[in-house]
């Protein structure tokens, strides 16, 4: 007999019962709105039709005696029931155990499928509303429960859909149209049966630990997709909503149109399946479809497409021609809406067309356009419907072009002519509105010539900015580059990446990496799964959990992605263990940056964007995205702990960071992190253009800011880099005690400290001080200052246009930290002046080389101890910074041969790679060869 004590490890359940119950739910769902609407329509919602007169309501419908207004009234009840069902359990059983939810599925299950059964004994169509809202119950308890099962529902409908078609036809071929009544009367019973058995096989199935889903929208990111134009998340997906709507509206309208022209129930069951068959194939290609099309762009068309289609299926009149545009419409929808990742809910918007739709059928008048003498065209009551929400769509549509798609009009014959092709053809160098396209044949800025202020002349939201785009243009080699997104839960991180993604993009920059923490490999989402699955690990395990997925994370796809010349853009890094294992959990510091420090053999980012939110914002944000984990769902004096050590951390080292007020719209913020990203970027680009002949004028005078700012050696960052080690002093006295005693309120604790208001507040705390260095507003004064102070000044661009950031008084960026003495740039820009400082970009290791001691070390808890001595040797194993500290002695010439050579490296790897994984049957191009890296870092 075993005696082992262990925990009792997940396991996952069988699943067939809760498939059962999803297929089962939809026939059941299907032979409810038919009955309700053929038996409320042939002897109202409250009568009991008689089983004999199941054949009568076909030949009333011919007779004319079919009551369309009460059927109508009757499927818009049982939609609304369905979608109420829906709504309850969300809002009702969110908290509640999942043992108890199982429970609660299987009864409804019961329920449900019981009813269906008395509906076939007693036909009458209020039954049929009261299992219609049970269905949306179970549906969504089984969506709640079993996440990722409903993911693709033409599976489980589709089948239901299939089944339905078939037995209806077969009882129309042998009882004439009236046959297909009688088709889902017995329907109802053999799904209700089905489903009451499926109840009792969730009822016994083990309550074990849920998998979570590790996607939380329905943009497919955990495969690689290649698009030139990465979605952006819609903050207003209106134009998805109505997406939705004409898709609820070819739904909605299948049975009223089978009614109104005599189709029967098999004709039903054609529309239905077409629908979903439509539904499945535009929502499968939707991402990947049209390549080369802004997303917005392409949801507007499919809008604007399915208007017209919509249009066309009120005008004909043939069953296999409606069946067509059906389909049609459905994949216009699907594709439309699965183009993006969207935050919005599909119910509301299908209901919300459906009952339009319905409700326009109650008019119930025919309208008859007299063609010739003979002849005459009559628009049914379904027919008016179509049109009438068809032309609705249209003008949604043509909106969508001008409000919907970020840039309007602009680009859209760009968005068109480019629409099919493959990214990363030059062609795909163009901005978001396809203006400003970087032409390499442009003739050359004269010697000399100053280059603009990245962004000035040109809206930053509509064309590639200043020195990076034209560093880009010239064909630079870029090189590695990596940017973590810290900040607490709903600080908008995802957001925010998806947005500067999409714009590296489409300036010409090969398809950053998005990736995450925890979760951006495959081994990651398993992790994740457990950090964050509410199995109860406590704090210790918690962080070690998060580090190994660290570890992996930067050996499998940071490193080998940088050492490509990749931009990496990662959500969450290590600042987040600092930030919730120590200040959150109280963990010592020093040992969780110490577990980091060795997980990731001291790699630290280019650049830290710290997105700062008030507590009250983000819970606001994660409790209204519907999805929390145990983290997400701590306290506010947890999330106020977590958002002092990120301000803490910035202070500690603001060459590295940079703090963004993400209180503000959206918009506003990724408008900001543009111009901070785009400035250190062009850095990059422009000392690699230094050293090549095009390089020289591509740079222009932004390269002497490299100059100017005295970076010497830092021309390929995260290469060349000597990274700052802490001096003893500072490492000691400050790092570790300063973050573990820091008092959970140290840090800002209201909207306005994190906007500047407290720089000249009254004592400050620390981490305020540090996290409030105001930078010079931008007021709109920047066209004054001569282009040459912006050379020496590394300036940011004035923030023009975007959604405000720009336009308020408080400026959006802030340097962290005043320890360090300011630039002497810093200090060269006039004081009214709309600019922004930058810091400079510090990347590589931590903790090895030093440079003058006068920055601290990457890490809190660095001390002497912990790093190398000044000039000691480079430690085995660490690549990158400490390999080129030493080149900040060579001459460019040595630099670019140098830099050469590793490129023609690099591309003899990748293409010996590629040829491996050809060969291998199983390989799949773009892996390593652990099979861990997911190239987008199996992003969300
Ligand atoms: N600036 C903003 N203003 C309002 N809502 C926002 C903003 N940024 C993001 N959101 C919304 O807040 C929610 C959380 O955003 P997002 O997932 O980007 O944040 P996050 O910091 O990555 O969160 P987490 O770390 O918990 O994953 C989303 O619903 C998003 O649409
Ligand atoms: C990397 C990392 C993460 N966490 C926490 C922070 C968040 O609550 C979750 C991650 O969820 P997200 O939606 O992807 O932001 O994990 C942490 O506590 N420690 C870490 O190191």
């Amino acid at each position: 007999m075993s005696t082992a004590t262990h925990a009792p490890r997940a396991v996952r359940p069988p699943m067939f019962g809760p498939l059962a119950v999803e297929a089962a739910a939809w026939s059941v769902l299907f032979a409810a709105a038919a009955s309700a609407f053929a038996f409320a329509g042939y002897a109202g919602p409250l009568t009991v039709v008689a089983p004999g007169d199941l054949l009568a309501i076909g030949a009333a419908v011919d007779a004319g005696e079919f009551s369309l207004r009460t059927a109508s009234v009757s499927l818009l009840v049982v939609l609304v029931f369905a979608a109420l069902g829906m709504f309850l359990p969300n809002r009702m059983l969110g908290d509640r155990r999942p043992e108890f939810r199982q429970k609660l599925l299987a009864g409804g299950a019961a329920a449900a499928g019981a009813g269906a059964i008395v509906l076939f004994f007693v036909p009458v169509a209020w039954l049929a509303w009261l299992v219609s809202a049970f269905i949306g119950v179970v549906a969504t308890l089984v969506l709640l429960l079993f996440p990722g099962m409903f993911r693709k529902p033409w599976r489980s409908a589709g089948a239901s859909a299939a089944v339905m078609l078939f037995v209806t036809y077969v009882f129309q071929i042998a009882m004439g149209v009236p046959g297909g009544a009688v088709a889902v009367h017995w329907l109802s019973l053999v799904s209700g049966i089905v489903m009451v058995l499926a109840a009792v096989l969730v009822f016994l199935r083990p309550s074990g630990p849920v998998v979570p889903d590790p996607t939380t929208s329905s943009f497919p990111k955990a495969r690689q997709v290649r698009l030139s134009r990465e979605p952006a998340l819609i903050e207003r997906p209106w134009a998805c909503y109505a997406l939705f709507g004409v898709l609820g509206t070819v739904l909605a309208l299948a049975q009223p149109t089978v009614a109104d022209h005599d189709f029967g129930q098999a004709g039903f069951a054609v529309l239905l399946c077409a629908a979903l068959l439509g539904w499945a194939v535009g929502y499968e290609i939707g991402p990947t479809f049209a390549p080369g099309m802004s997303r917005p762009r392409l949801t507007a068309f499919a809008l604007l497409g399915a208007g017209v289609l919509t249009i066309a299926l009120g005008i004909i009149d043939e069953l296999s021609g409606k069946a067509v545009l059906t389909g049609a419409v459905a994949a216009l929808a699907g594709l439309g809406v699965r183009a993006q990742p969207y935050v919005f809910s599909r119910r509301v918007g299908i209901v919300g067309g459906a009952a339009l739709a319905l409700l326009l059928t109650l008019i119930d008048r025919a309208v008859v356009v007299p063609l010739s003498e003979y002849t005459s065209w009559v628009l049914t009551a379904t027919g008016i419907a179509y049109c009438t929400l068809g032309a609705l769509a249209v003008i949604a549509g043509v909106l969508a072009h001008l409000w919907f798609v970020p840039q309007g009009l602009q680009g859209i014959t760009v968005d068109i002519v480019h629409a099919f092709r493959q990214p990363g053809t030059p062609s795909h160098s163009a901005g978001p509105a396809g203006s400003a396209d970087p032409d390499p044949t442009a003739p050359e800025a004269p010697a000399g010539t100053p280059a603009p202020a990245p962004g000035q002349g040109v809206d930053p939201a509509e064309a590639p900015a200043g020195a990076l785009a034209r560093a880009a243009a010239a064909r630079v080699a870029p090189t590695g580059f990596f940017i973590a997104f810290e900040g607490g839960d709903g600080a908008g991180k995802t957001t925010q990446i998806r947005k500067i993604a999409e714009h590296l993009e489409s300036l010409g920059i090969a398809a950053p990496i998005v990736t995450r923490e925890p979760g951006g490999t495959e081994a990651g989402v398993r992790i994740r799964e457990v950090v964050l699955g509410g199995e109860g690990v406590g704090p210790r395990s918690e962080a070690l959990l998060f580090a190994a997925d660290r570890a992996h994370h930067v050996s499998a796809l940071i490193e080998p992605a940088l050492e490509q010349g990749r931009v990496v853009l990662t959500d969450r890094y290590i600042d987040s263990s600092l930030a919730y294992q120590a200040a959150g959990r109280e963990l010592s510091a020093e040992e969780v940056a110490n577990l980091s420090r060795w997980a990731t053999t001291g790699l630290v980012p280019h650049l830290t964007v710290v997105l700062d939110v008030a507590p009250e914002t983000g819970a606001a944000r994660t409790a209204s995205r519907g999805e929390e984990n145990h983290l997400d769902a701590e306290g506010l004096e947890f999330r106020q702990r977590v958002r002092a050590a990120y301000l803490d951390l910035a202070a500690r080292e603001p060459s590295r960071y940079v703090v963004v007020d993400a209180n503000r719209d959206a918009d506003a913020v990724a408008v900001d992190i543009r111009a901070v990203v785009e400035a250190e970027l062009a850095r990059v680009h422009v000392a690699a253009a230094g050293d090549t002949a095009v390089g020289n004028t591509a740079a222009g005078g932004a390269a002497g800011i490299v100059e100017d700012r005295g970076r010497e050696g830092n021309d390929e960052p995260g290469r060349n880099d000597v990274p700052s080690a802490p001096s003893e002093e500072a490492a000691t006295t400050v790092l570790p005690t300063s973050l573990d005693s820091a008092p959970a309120d140290s840090g800002p604790t209201d909207e306005s400290a994190s906007t500047g208001e407290r720089a000249s507040g009254d004592g400050p705390t620390p981490a305020d001080e540090a996290a409030t260095t105001v930078l010079p507003a931008q007021r709109g004064s920047q066209s004054e200052q001569s282009a040459d102070d912006e050379a020496e000044t590394t300036v940011l661009p004035p923030v023009r246009g975007g959604a405000g950031g720009s336009g308020t008084s408080e400026p959006g960026i802030r340097t962290p930290g005043s320890r360090t003495p300011e630039p002497e740039s810093a200090r060269a820009v006039p004081e009214d002046a709309e600019t922004t400082v930058l810091p400079p970009a510090r990347p590589g290791r931590s903790a090895h080389g030093t440079e003058g001691g006068a920055e601290q070390g990457a890490f809190p808890g660095d001390d002497a101890g912990h790093g190398e001595p000044s000039g000691a040797p480079v430690e085995e194993g660490t690549t990158g910074p400490e390999r080129q500290g030493a080149s900040a002695a060579y001459s460019p010439r040595e630099r670019s041969r140098e830099r050469l050579q590793a490129q023609a490296a690099i591309e003899r790897e990748a293409r010996e790679r590629l040829r491996q994984s050809r060969l291998r049957p199983s390989g799949r191009e773009g892996r390593r060869d652990d099979g861990q890296g997911t190239g987008d870092g199996g992003r969300r």
